[in-house]
């Protein structure tokens, strides 16, 4: 066998790989890293690429290992490092499948353990690079974990629009930080410590993207039982906590004592104690809990302990929390309805879903792509006819400009009421004037309208307010034609009038006529 060192040339390119092998693969960087690595055309499929990159990696790797250049026992410091990732990407790719349909597996098993037939090649092609066997058996645990990850977030969360692009992104360092060498430092067993607050309207997938959390915690592997100790399924609990007075809610998160209240027969045991150890609880709905149980989970948080009800034994929590509203947090927040205490301790980073009327402004082949999941989800895969279908319709009964006001879940009913009726007309219900005024607000903090828009919704709100053309001249210091003209376009304004008439129609909102 011939032994020589790895050449300058080569270690740039190990280099390159070590980058890649943990970079956010929703992130540019790891595209860049790609590129570079496969030598493919920037045009190339993603699916091109990546074969491009596993290919050449392989490649190389067989020739520094023919040479005996590519042990780990061999190396030290920086180098050994670079070495130990190139070896790391190198066997997750190799099993990326395997991962795959085992994940698979695991959803159609439930909470039952899965064996994992193929864990001990993963685990021997590690020790032959010279990764030691405790290292190894974490590995491979952070493996299932990436591949979760990269599972859950693509399929849970799909959309080819910029914000989309950025929320996954966004996700993925809500599971491994935006610099994986704080994971691999230690964090990997402490993402419980990072609460994640998740904001945005009705439908746009908040719920989604905490499942996608939530399935993808850090499970270790159990080398004995050939198993991982936990199944993800159980990893993730969610309660919608608008759904329970406050009594029953208490209950329903820290469980109670037999005896504890009237029709308390027996212990219960709460959401809390039931989660598993590196698991995640989903709060839906936080901006609607009494302040009561404010309290209570600002306990849990901060001391990592809670009491069943009429207990005085401590119980310890040591999942992760995610939470989630539809309501403006800022205002709960001013008027005191919740507490600041608690928001700083869910808001190790706050993330926004995005509208749907604003990933249909941003690109609008996300309608496309979005159609066809959802069919696909409903239905099985389906020929390309019946997504034109569909979106023939929506485009004949909603036009262009419809705001989607219940986002991506209106847009699956919109599905299911156009294959049982063959049309839909969107949502007619009317939205109150300081919602509209909020949603205003909120379009002009998404960055959403264009000045023309904003000067249109301006003059239409006004107007809904104060009736009279020359009255929103005068405020404006516009000429009453231009307001006019301002006024007629927000009857058409696709981010305001899709509701129906937002400010388009004073009469409904104030009682007054509208001028010709
Ligand atoms: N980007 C997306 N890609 C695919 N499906 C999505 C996407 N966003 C949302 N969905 C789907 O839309 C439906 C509604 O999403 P979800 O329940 O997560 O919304 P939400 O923001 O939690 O709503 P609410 O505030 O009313 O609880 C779900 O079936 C979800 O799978």
């Amino acid at each position: 066998m011939k032994s020589s060192k790895a050449t300058d040339k080569e270690w740039t390119f190990l280099e390159t790989v070590a980058r890649a092998a943990f970079a956010n693969p929703f992130g540019e960087t790891r595209d860049d890293l790609d590129i570079a690595i496969s030598g493919a055309a920037p045009d190339s499929s993603a699916d091109e690429i990546l074969h491009a990159v596993v290919t050449r990696i392989e490649v190389k790797l067989q020739s520094l290992r023919d040479r005996g250049v590519a042990d780990l026992r061999n190396l030290d410091g920086h180098r050994r490092e670079v070495m130990r990732r190139v070896c790391l990407f190198h066997v997750f790719h190799r099993y990326v499948d395997h991962f795959d349909e085992l994940i698979k597996t695991q959803l159609k098993e439930g909470d039952k353990h899965c064996r994992v037939p193929f864990a001990r090649h993963v685990l021997g092609e590690l020790t032959a690079f010279g990764i030691g066997d405790q290292d190894a058996v974490r590995m491979f645990a952070v493996f299932y974990q990436l591949r979760r990850a990269f599972y859950f977030i693509k399929n849970g969360l799909v959309g080819t629009s910029p914000s989309m692009k950025t929320l996954r992104r966004h996700l993925w360092d809500c599971v491994f930080t935006h610099d994986i060498r704080w994971f691999e430092a230690g964090l990997w067993d402490k993402m419980e410590e990072f609460s994640i607050l998740l904001l945005g309207e009705t439908g746009t997938g908040k719920g989604a993207a905490a499942a996608a959390i939530g399935r993808s915690g850090f499970i270790p592997f159990d080398v004995a039982r050939n198993a991982f100790t936990e199944s993800f399924t159980r990893n993730f609990v969610s309660i919608n906590l608008s759904q329970y007075s406050e009594g029953v809610l208490e209950s329903e998160l820290f469980g109670h004592k037999k005896g504890a209240f009237t029709g308390a027969v027996d212990n219960h045991e709460g959401l809390f104690s039931r989660c598993a150890p590196h698991g995640v609880i989903f709060l839906d709905e936080i901006g609607d809990v009494s302040i009561p149980v404010q309290i209570k989970l600002l306990q849990v948080l901060q001391e990592r302990i809670f009491f069943p009800v009429g207990s005085h034994e401590a119980r310890r929590f040591s999942g992760r929390i995610v939470a989630a509203t539809n309501r403006s947090l800022d205002e709960m927040l001013e008027s005191g309805k919740f507490r600041d205490d608690l928001y700083y301790r869910l808001c190790s980073d706050v993330i926004t879903l995005p509208p749907l009327r604003v990933r249909l402004k941003e690109d609008p082949q996300e309608l496309d792509n979005l159609l066809g999941v959802l069919l696909s989800r409903l239905a099985g895969e389906m020929p390309g006819r019946e997504k034109h279908l569909v979106k023939r319709i929506l485009k004949r009964d909603l036009g262009r400009h419809y705001a989607w006001p219940g986002n991506v879940r209106e847009l699956e009913q919109a599905i299911k009421r156009i294959i049982l009726t063959g049309r839909y007309q969107g949502m007619k219900r009317e939205e109150p004037k300081q919602d509209a005024a909020a949603r205003l607000a909120q379009e002009i903090v998404e960055g959403a309208m264009n000045a023309e828009e904003l000067l249109s919704a301006y003059c239409s709100s006004l107007y809904a307010s104060f009736g009279t053309y020359e009255e929103v001249a005068r405020r404006t210091r516009l000429d009453r034609r231009t307001v006019k003209k301002y006024v007629e376009m927000g009857k058409v304004s696709p981010s305001l009038d899709g509701r129906g008439t937002l400010f388009g129609n004073c009469s409904i909102q104030t009682g007054r006529c509208l001028e010709s």
